[in-house]
């Protein structure tokens, strides 16, 4: 037996998250891709059917109050709170990231006041916050400056209104400095929104300890709320009676069945709602977070990074050196909880690695991503997933 993989079975064995394997859905696949879209909770398709056939099939519009249909949003954002370290009432669920990204980052211009005329976004940011940050610069009437995070202290002046950064890079896994970028924006007297898709649920966030502003992610990856489930958006109590949402729906209304015509927002997070929830994907991503019970955020992290370690272990163990390039910073406090590595013909080794039981994904032009999910990723498939991309190298 090589050494790595009795490293594999001796970290196997000490591994206290071990048995949450045990309540997801998966097989003999090495999954990877925790990053995109999480694995099913085994909670999940009994408890769908239940809201499907007896919630709605029986009690049809009764749910609404009976079934708490009403009031998910909030409770479910309550949930999430802790993951992200949050206190309760300030994070409300549903629509997607990019509905909320617009809503969080207008709501910060319109925050931070005329005076400031410029929007900084992250330069390398995920497409869709790009795309929203320049139309949503362009609806206020204020210019948008794309910089890298690191460029952003040197960019903040006294005109600057909002920022919009990403806790963990998408492509590269790197992790940015949320606690100081934070405090440098808000030091400036700007307004920090962050999009947290690829660190909530893979590693503490703390956005009270921060002072975060406003904050949006997604709910399927490392959450595991399933295709498409709603995303949520965290507005700092302090700033709530000042929000001011550019998606006024009735659902955020104080009194939504007095269906007076005009708008008066309810206090909280809940003027973070628009309309009538999803609540086929919300129940469905309320009883995915039940896998949470008990799991400390900070068990995960310590279980992620030696997940990760162990990866770059393996790989520079098996695969030729100089055959890949590994992307994500090495530095702990640098990592989220994925590896990209830079090859040439990435998009056909992932292909293969795929076909082999092994899978990750391709971002173009030339990376390959592996995500690291805590609960359901074991050290003897992170050996395998390695031994399997230097099989599959050799033979590219
Ligand atoms: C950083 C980031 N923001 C936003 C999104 C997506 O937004 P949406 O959930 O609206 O598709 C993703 C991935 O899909 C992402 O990685
Ligand atoms: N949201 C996705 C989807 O609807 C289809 C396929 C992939 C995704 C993703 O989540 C992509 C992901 N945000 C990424 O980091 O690339």
């Amino acid at each position: 037996m090589s050494e790595l993989v009795m490293r594999a079975e001796k970290l196997d064995a000490a591994d206290e998250l071990r048995g949450k394997r045990d309540g997801f859905v998966l097989d003999e696949v090495v999954y990877l891709d925790g990053n995109s879209l999480g694995a099913l909770p085994a909670v999940v398709p009994g408890r769908v059917e239940d809201v499907v056939r007896r919630q709605w099939g029986e009690l049809r519009i009764r749910s609404w109050e009976e079934s708490g249909w009403w009031t998910a949003p909030e409770r479910i954002g309550d949930r999430i709170a802790p993951l992200v370290g949050a206190a309760p009432g300030q994070i409300v669920v549903g629509d997607s990231t990019s509905v909320n990204v617009f809503k969080a980052l207008v709501g910060a211009v319109r925050l931070a006041g005329d005076d400031r005329d410029e929007i900084l976004v992250d330069a390398t940011t995920f497409p869709t916050d790009g795309y929203i940050a320049e139309s949503a610069a362009r609806m206020t009437g204020r210019t948008l400056r794309p910089v890298t995070p690191a460029e952003v202290p040197g960019a903040l002046s006294g005109r600057t209104a909002a920022v919009l950064l990403n806790h963990v890079d998408y492509r590269s896994g790197r992790l940015h400095d949320l606690p100081s970028l934070t405090a440098a924006v808000r030091e400036a007297g700007a307004l920090a929104v962050w999009d947290l898709c690829h660190s909530a649920g893979a590693l503490p966030v703390g956005l009270d300890e921060h002072g975060v502003d406003l904050a949006v992610g997604c709910t399927y990856k490392y959450l595991n709320g399933g295709p498409g489930s709603p995303a949520y958006l965290y507005v700092r109590r302090e700033l709530q009676d000042r929000f001011d949402s550019p998606l006024p729906g009735w659902n955020s209304h104080t009194e939504p069945f007095g269906m007076r015509p005009a708008y008066e927002p309810a206090s909280g997070a809940l003027r973070g709602r628009v309309g009538t929830p999803d609540i086929l994907s919300m129940l469905a991503l309320e009883a995915a977070l039940e896998v949470w019970d008990g799991v400390p955020v900070e068990g995960v992290r310590a279980k992620s990074l030696a997940l990760t370690d162990f990866f770059l272990d393996c790989v520079a163990e098996y695969v030729p050196e100089g055959r890949v390039e590994c992307l994500t910073p090495v530095a702990h406090a640098e990592r989220g909880s994925q590896i990209a590595l830079r090859c040439d013909d990435a998009g056909e080794v992932m292909k293969r690695l795929i076909e082999r039981g092994v899978v990750g994904d391709f971002r173009a032009p030339d990376v390959l991503r592996f995500g690291f999910t805590p609960l359901y990723v074991g050290f003897a498939d992170v050996e395998r997933a390695a031994r399997v991309l230097a099989e599959t190298l050799s033979l590219a």
